[in-house]
């Protein structure tokens, strides 16, 4: 049985709501942090409650049923829902809100970016997909544009994959080499952090299977937040999980506390599979 928001537990033992702070658990900086946030499409609320802390070169997954607001809360981190939703509330990049006006969306998107749930790379060669971003920004060194491409798809581990037919097209690829392109194109302007939306809702299993081995390697060098559907994804390769339910983020700790000994019993009807 739930309990009265103003107790901090129920009759039964179980919390309603258990937000740890991940900088506690992990010895990280927390990097990016949303405060009070709320999120709204027309008069919907689709986020309500999501205070959550995410620490540097950690995976933090976001599971959730259906319509519970995972992709609406991600979405929401680089202003991707701008035009369409209206958000309130903090969220803070390294301490700066990104919904300040004078913030620069691309220069933020830069530093914070997203890889989405269909792969989606460019009708360009593969080199041209890494490089689009770059030569926008005015980078037209050839050394320099040539070593980013290298770099970034072997970070994605997709070099060995591509490297013969940098010129060719990158719709001629499978749909779990295209997504790690995407990955590729992604991390090619250094960003800080990675956003990915169920990326691999897609993909086979042994592109799964390669996806997660890449993600687990970036981690080195990047914050990932992803959001995911499949349970035993967020388990492999998760070191933190937000569970989210009507809105509302209800549960947020280390993995394997929220797959094994959650504090909510929403959480643990989630993962024991009973609803979703
Ligand atoms: N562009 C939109 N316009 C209006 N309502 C939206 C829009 N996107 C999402 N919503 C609504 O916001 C709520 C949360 O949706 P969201 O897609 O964030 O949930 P989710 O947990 O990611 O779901 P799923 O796992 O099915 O992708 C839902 O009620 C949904 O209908």
């Amino acid at each position: 049985m739930l309990i009265n928001p103003s107790s901090p537990h129920s009759d039964d033992g179980w919390l309603e709501r258990h937000i740890v702070d991940p900088s506690l658990k992990s010895q990280q900086p927390i990097v990016l942090e949303t405060k009070q946030l709320r999120v709204f499409y027309g008069d919907n609320e689709a986020i309500h409650e999501g205070d959550l802390k995410f620490p540097e070169h950690q995976i933090s997954a976001l599971i959730g049923p259906s319509g519970s607001g995972k992709s609406t809360y991600l979405r929401s981190l680089n202003r991707m829902n701008d035009g369409v939703a209206r958000v309130t509330g903090e969220i803070l990049y390294r301490g700066v809100d990104v919904n300040r006006p004078e913030i620069d969306v691309y220069e933020m998107r830069r530093r914070i970016g997203m890889v989405f749930q269909r792969p989606n790379p460019f009708s360009k060669s593969i080199y041209d997909n890494i490089t689009f971003a770059l030569k926008r920004r005015g980078i037209t060194d050839k050394k320099v544009l040539d070593e980013t491409v290298e770099t970034s798809l072997r970070q994605a581990a997709i070099w060995d994959e591509v490297k013969d037919k940098l010129n060719k097209s990158a719709l001629a690829l499978s749909g779990g080499q295209q997504q790690r392109l995407c990955i590729a194109r992604a991390i090619a302007v250094k960003p800080d952090i990675l956003l990915l939306d169920e990326p691999a809702s897609a993909l086979d299993p042994v592109s799964t299977g390669k996806l997660e081995e890449t993600l687990l390697k970036l981690k080195k060098d990047y914050t990932i937040i992803i959001v995911t559907h499949n349970m035993q994804q967020a388990a492999r390769i998760s070191d933190f999980t937000a569970f989210f339910n009507m809105g509302r983020a209800l549960e947020f700790d280390e993995t394997s506390q929220i797959f094994t000994s959650p504090k909510v019993q929403l959480t643990n009807n989630y993962v024991a599979g009973d609803f979703g």
